[in-house]
């Protein structure tokens, strides 16, 4: 059985267990639940806290995990990223009153307020600047206002509460985070299917599948405009002076292709969704 430990709460949690579920595990039936086996696909979940996750990974007391990629870094644990999982986006950065920090070195000195110390900590020292952190477990945002911290580092999704505190982002970027899958460094047997299942996950959700009809002397004009994943699929038609075309395309971009495609005299061109994959 391959141990994998599953955020229980939090912002990654909803996604974690519908990637989970597309990929064709078996989740929880309610948010109370700590333990769930999935023996018909030879795994068993762990619902923990995803700060934790690092920690039970990397000690190997759990085979692998789905955590973000700043709690990891931040957690100092040997456990180490095996693949991106494309949700769970921010950014971590400094923020302090509008006009009082204009970057890094002005931090010499200063009380930063933070929920990741150890993030924080490693940066500053890789950067040679000496600053007094302050731990607090979280809306860190509230510790200028309240006197306790002169800055913050923090996770920065929208903007909002920053903006919300009156605070101003400032310095270098110090992570850019998304959830990760992560593993204690030994690969343990069925840890590639685990992979290979999310990947396709992820390719359902971010590509789609175009055909279309195109006279063969605009073919290549139309392959580069959608080159596909590897190499479009190019099938004869009856009219020896046409031919149909198969390509995967991200998402986002499928109306640019679509106006691109008929610009150049493509026909017929039909968008579905991709149900699984594995590439
Ligand atoms: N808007 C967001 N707020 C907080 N964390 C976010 C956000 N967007 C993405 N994340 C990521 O989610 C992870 C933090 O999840 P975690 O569950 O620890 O905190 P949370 O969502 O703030 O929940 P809580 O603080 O209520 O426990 C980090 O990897 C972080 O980068
Ligand atoms: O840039 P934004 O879109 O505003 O999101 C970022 C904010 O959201 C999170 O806080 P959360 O609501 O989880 O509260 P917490 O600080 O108590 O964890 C995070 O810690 C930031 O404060
Ligand atoms: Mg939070």
């Amino acid at each position: 059985m391959l141990r994998i430990a599953v955020p229980n709460k939090g912002s990654l949690s909803e996604t974690a267990a519908q990637m989970l579920h597309e990929a064709g595990y078996t989740g929880r039936r309610d948010s109370r639940e700590l333990v769930v086996a999935d023996p018909r696909n030879g795994v068993e979940f762990f619902y923990l806290r995803p700060r934790d996750i690092a920690t039970y990974v990397g000690s190997g007391a759990l085979d692998v995990g789905i955590t973000g990629r700043d709690l990891l870094l931040d957690s100092g644990s040997e456990a180490t990223e095996i693949a991106p999982l494309g949700f769970g986006d921010s950014t971590f950065r400094f923020a302090g009153p509008p006009g009082a920090y204009a970057g890094l070195a002005d931090l010499e000195g200063v009380r930063v307020a933070t929920s990741y110390p150890g993030l924080v900590g490693d940066f500053l020292a890789r950067h040679g600047v000496t600053a007094k952190l302050v731990k607090l477990d979280g809306a860190v945002e509230s510790a200028v206002r309240l006197g306790v911290a002169d800055a913050v580092a923090d996770v920065v999704s929208t903007g909002s509460t920053l903006r919300k505190a009156g605070l101003d982002i400032f310095g270098p970027v110090i992570l850019d985070s998304e959830a990760v899958l992560i593993g204690s460094g030994v690969e343990k047997p069925g840890t590639q299917t685990l992979v290979r299942r999310l990947q396709g996950v992820l390719v359902a959700r971010q590509y789609v599948l175009v055909d279309y009809d195109v006279p063969v002397e605009k073919l290549e004009a139309a392959t580069a405009a959608a080159p596909g994943f590897e190499s479009p699929t190019v099938s004869p038609l009856h009219d020896p002076e046409w031919v149909a075309v198969r390509v995967m395309i991200p998402r986002v971009e499928t109306n640019h292709v679509m106006d691109a495609l008929y610009e150049l005299g493509a026909r017929a061109i039909l968008v579905s969704a991709i149900h699984a994959a594995r590439l």
